[in-house]
């Protein structure tokens, strides 16, 4: 099939390579001359494992190109498939003027019928609006299909070509077959609805991931004044098959470009018909409190008094194996620790780039490994749970700190690992791990 994507951002790119990878002719435009020249010179312009390589094998096998010009990836496509961003307004709502501007554009350049796939995460309503608004553009036919994305940062390409299942959101039963076709080689999980569900699975399916992080990081608080230890009761939950074990990790609550965005999205949706998202509201609120227990714990191991601290963070991307750092906790802890006078060594093995200027503020210093931004420090906050993170040397760092003070934002140490070391520890309701100074610590001497 001629596909043309547009927008080349995670799921633009990801998919168009994964279907260029299943043998399809593809081309992936994008308005951003800046990353379709990286892309044309064999470079990727975000950090996804192995996408790098497999867009190399697959431009081999000539079937993927890159580029600017939308119609005239338009006029050779019997496919186009809207990727572009959707991100939040200042309320909360999607901000949908650039998928309304690519559909425009779409419009004004087909030739002969087309399908038009929308990817991107749109409100309900949102694909029977935008054929509307191409109707007004173009008397071409075409059929509209609701495609919802489900992969995940970092583990993108395995999400793709693997997917748990495929939804297809159709009004026409001939564009649906040719969906259904497209996707088969994936998986025998495809499920055609109609247009306006197929657009709520998506965001219903993220605000139930983001219900069970918020759930579990409020049974984890509990647990830390009960004396229960979360990880084990996640554990004991997750056997059970109705509840499953995934997204029961308590941390510091989700980030990225998705769940906060598409959390408050939804309840916008529902204020729309006059419906109050109470639950989800609530999610929200605890996951937004979730990122200060890092800071309410410093304050509890230093008397309240931040001021002049050198604090060490570990991890600055929302979650490991990806330099997005769009809506990362970090961000926010980072700030509030400025605010409070502490001095920040930061590190975090892809995403440092990205933060640096994302923060945009001065008083930390970027470091170039985990060793070199523990030095002299007196606390450490772990924020991502990158792999390298678990595997250090606990006495090499206990040495490096002048205060071996530990945050584990994301439960990745074990008590074995931490018995018999002198490190002040605290993690996520897990309040046997939480060992140390019961009354705060001495104040600081400058
Ligand atoms: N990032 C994810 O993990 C993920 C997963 C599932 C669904 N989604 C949804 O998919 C959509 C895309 O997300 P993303 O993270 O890939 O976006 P992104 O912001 O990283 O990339 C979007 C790209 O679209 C391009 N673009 C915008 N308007 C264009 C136009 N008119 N013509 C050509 N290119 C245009 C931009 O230049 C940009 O490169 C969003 O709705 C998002 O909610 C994202
Ligand atoms: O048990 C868990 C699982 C995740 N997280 C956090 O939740 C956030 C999101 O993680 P994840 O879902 O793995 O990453 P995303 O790439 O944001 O993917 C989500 O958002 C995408 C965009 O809509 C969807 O396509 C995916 O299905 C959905 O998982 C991260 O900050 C994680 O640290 C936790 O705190 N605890």
């Amino acid at each position: 099939m001629r596909i043309t994507v547009v927008g080349t951002g995670y799921v633009g790119l990801v998919s168009g390579v994964c279907y260029a990878k299943l043998g399809h002719d593809v081309m992936c435009v994008d308005k951003d001359p800046g990353k379709i020249r990286i892309l044309n010179e064999g470079g990727v312009p975000i950090y996804e494992p192995g996408l790098r390589e497999l867009i190399a094998e697959v431009r081999q096998a000539g079937s993927l190109s890159f580029g600017t010009d939308l119609p005239n990836a338009v006029r050779r496509s019997e496919l186009i498939i809207l990727a572009v961003g959707t991100p939040p307004l200042p309320n909360g709502e999607a901000n949908l003027a650039y998928i309304d501007h690519a559909a425009l554009e779409v419009a004004e350049a087909m030739n002969d019928r087309k399908i038009i796939a929308v990817k991107s995460t749109v409100p309900v309503g949102t694909n029977e609006r935008l054929a509307g608004l191409m109707r007004s553009r173009s008397a071409v036919a075409f059929d509209s299909i609701s495609l919802p994305e489900f992969l995940r940062e970092g583990s993108a390409i395995h999400d793709t070509l693997h997917p748990d299942r495929i939804i297809i959101g159709a009004d026409s039963e001939e564009a649906a077959n040719k969906m259904l076709e497209l996707h088969e080689p994936l998986t025998d999980r495809i499920i055609v609805t109609d247009i306006r569900s197929a657009e709520m699975i998506k965001y219903a399916s993220n605000a139930f991931l983001a219900t069970k992080i918020s759930f579990i990081n409020e049974i984890a608080n509990i647990c830390e004044k009960v004396g229960a230890d979360v990880s084990q009761v996640a554990e004991g939950m997750g056997c059970d098959r109705r509840i499953g074990p995934s997204f029961l990790q308590a941390g510091i609550g989700y980030g990225g470009s998705c769940f906060p965005k598409d959390t408050n999205a939804l309840i916008q949706i529902a204020g729309h018909v006059n419906y109050e998202f109470k639950l989800l509201r609530s999610v929200v609120e605890v996951n937004q409190d979730q990122r200060f227990s890092v800071i309410r714990k410093l304050n509890a191991i230093f008397g309240g008094e931040l001021e002049g601290l050198n604090v060490a963070v570990w991890g600055l991307a929302f979650k490991p194996n990806t330099d997005d750092v769009r809506d990362t906790p970090a961000l926010e802890i980072i700030g509030r620790l400025l605010d409070a006078g502490a001095k920040v060594r930061a590190y975090d093995p892809v995403a440092l780039d990205n933060f640096r200027t994302l923060l945009g503020r001065e008083g930390v210093t970027w470091c170039g490994d985990a060793m070199e931004a523990a030095q002299g420090t007196d606390a450490l906050c772990l924020l991502t749970d990158w792999p390298e993170f678990a595997g250090v040397d606990l006495s090499r760092l206990q040495a490096a700190m002048a205060r071996p003070v530990l945050i584990d934002g994301r439960n990745v140490f074990q008590e074995k690992e931490l018995l018999g070391t002198g490190f002040v520890y605290y993690s996520v309701g897990r309040p046997s791990l939480n060992k140390g100074v019961k009354q705060p610590m001495p104040a600081l001497q400058f």
